[in-house]
């Protein structure tokens, strides 16, 4: 297997993205992270860029051990000093100097030509050469570059000392076949290249950095530049966890690995992500919070059935715990078995397909089930009576001054019952007096509860109501998105427990969970 160099700039590039500035403790824990994810090189930032910036790269360069420190500077002497300065302190140094070759960059922003990059490039690298072997060179905006030209640069730096050469494609203007090409182009035509590694540094403009930078690895690039969460200029770097998990997945295609410890990706993603502030888009490819979620009812029976039906990488691989078969409403009664199991309920088939209903009708309403609306739908359903009454339907009015009214339906076995009540202390009692015309049961309410048993906007009320009859407690539980229908199922499981005596003496022992 070749062994692909992992150069992030998170700190350099990375840090280039707007509103993502990082003050000097925060690259420090974020260089030390890089540490422990096993990158080669870390590109800790641009000297002379501000004082700040020196100052962050003096003091990785300083503490941070067993990996290459880079710094970039420009093709020119101030530059390349100032990054020297702040190298010093580094166990392996590394400067990187750069310079435009495009004609678009020659012709409008360095106003320069040919001969004279090709000599200012050359000078750049010897001038760094001098404070150290290790360096690396950039011919910036590369991919939009006369290949003619690009192979006289490249082989002009080497000559001069590069021991690194990076082809950037600066504007993601590049595609794969495209940015295949150039380092094919490199490869075949530039006759000092075996003297450095190439390396490739893509951006995202199009959406293409991590196929474009694996197709330059296919045709012989041995360094990738990439940045944690692809952060970066613009639409971003090529996303180092993607291009990591990429080579190692496809090993089978690249026959190519990296030294990156990958149960650390989901971790230092969230540490960059949390100081920079720029979120990861839930669908994002290995760190985001769907990565390794399954909510369709198939793909969850087949992930149940065998995981790499639907899953290339293991969760686990990644640093992400487990793989989250999230409930919702394309999911299946495999996934809700499941679940119900790992809640330690013990659901017959007939159980399961009465919660089952329950769930898909809930999942219409509600965007996120959590486990406590699975608890609770199958609290309601498991050992229901076929006798007892259930709740078809109610409707109240009440305002203000007005006595208030209510009319209710339940159904029992094969009939269905109506019955309306006119007064009560307000909408609830007047819904539990319907209830008990209809039923003929009678409770007096000691206790009534109501509380949120999910989250959001649409979460789930559970109300729970301790009730008297005949010397005896009864509970009832219900739990439902609307309030008012939750107690009435609560008041009606109290009714229907009367119905069966289940009641426990009131100054004996409480009853166990409902
Ligand atoms: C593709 C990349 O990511 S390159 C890195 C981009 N990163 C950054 O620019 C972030 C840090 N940059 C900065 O803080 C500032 O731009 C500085 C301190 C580097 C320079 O600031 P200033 O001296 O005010 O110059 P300014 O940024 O306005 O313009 C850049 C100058 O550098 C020149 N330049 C650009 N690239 C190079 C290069 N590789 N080698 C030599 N000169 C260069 C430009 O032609 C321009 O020169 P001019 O002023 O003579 O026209
Ligand atoms: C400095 C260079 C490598 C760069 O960031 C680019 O060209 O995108
Ligand atoms: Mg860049």
């Amino acid at each position: 297997m070749r062994r692909i160099t992992i150069f992030d700039t998170t700190l350099r590039d990375g840090e280039q993205s707007p509103g993502a500035s990082m003050d000097l403790n925060e690259k420090l824990e974020v260089a030390q992270a890089l540490v422990d994810l096993g990158v080669d090189v870390i590109e800790a930032g641009f000297p002379i860029a501000s004082p700040g910036d020196f100052e962050a790269v003096r003091a990785i360069a300083g503490v941070v051990r067993g990996v290459q420190i880079c710094g970039l500077a420009r093709c020119n002497d101030k530059d390349i000093d100032r990054a020297w300065e702040a190298l010093t302190g580094a166990e392996r140094p590394r400067i990187h100097v750069f310079l435009a070759t495009s004609a678009i960059h020659r012709e409008f922003k360095l106003k320069m030509g040919k001969e004279e990059i090709i000599a200012r490039a050359a000078a750049g690298v010897r001038r760094a050469k001098k404070y150290c072997d290790n360096i690396e060179f950039s011919p910036e905006d590369a991919a939009r570059t006369e290949p003619d030209f690009l192979c006289q640069v490249v082989e002009a730096a080497i000559a001069a000392g590069a021991t690194t050469v990076n082809i950037p494609d600066t504007v993601g203007y590049a595609t794969p076949a495209h940015m295949g090409g150039v380092i094919q182009t490199l490869v075949d035509r530039v006759p000092n290249l075996d003297r450095a590694v190439v390396s490739v540094h893509c951006h995202n403009d199009l959406g293409l950095a991590v196929a474009n930078s694996l197709a330059a690895v296919e045709h012989g690039a041995g360094q990738v530049e990439c940045t944690i969460n692809g952060i970066g200029e613009r639409a971003g770097n090529c996303a180092l966890e993607e291009i990591v998990m990429a080579l190692r997945t496809r090993g089978d295609f690249y026959n190519c690995d990296t030294g990156i410890e990958t149960t650390r990706l989901a971790p230092t993603s969230r540490l960059v992500s949390g100081i920079t502030g720029m979120q990861v888009q839930r669908n994002k490819a290995i760190v985001g919070r769907n990565a390794f979620a399954h909510e369709a009812g198939i793909h969850q029976d087949g992930m149940l059935k065998q995981r790499s039906t639907y899953e290339i990488m293991r969760p686990e691989d990644v640093g992400v715990s487990k793989t989250d078969l999230v409930l919702g409403k394309h999911s299946g009664r495999a996934a809700l078995a499941d679940r119900a199991k790992a809640l330690g309920y013990h659901v017959s088939s007939e159980e399961l397909d009465r919660v089952f209903d329950d769930f898909k009708k809930l999942a219409d309403r509600k965007k996120e089930i959590f486990d406590a609306d699975i608890a609770a739908l199958i609290d309601k359903r498991i050992g229901s009576e076929d006798d007892a009454w259930s709740l078809v339907s109610y409707e109240v009015r009440a305002a203000s001054g007005q006595t208030p009214s209510s009319t209710v339906t339940l159904s029992r076995a094969d009939e269905s019952v109506s019955d309306t009540f006119f007064g009560g202390d307000g909408p609830l009692d007047a819904l539990f007096n319907a209830i008990e015309k209809i039923t003929g049961t009678s409770i007096v309410v000691r206790d009534f509860r109501v509380r949120s048993v999910t989250r959001g906007k649409d979460a789930q009320g559970e109300t729970t109501i301790e009730a008297e009859h005949g010397g005896k407690l009864y509970r009832g539980r219900g739990v439902s998105t609307d309030t008012v229908e939750a107690s009435v199922l609560a008041f009606l499981a109290a009714v229907n427990r009367v119905a069966v005596g289940s009641g426990q003496p009131l100054d004996g022992e409480r009853p166990g969970a409902i």
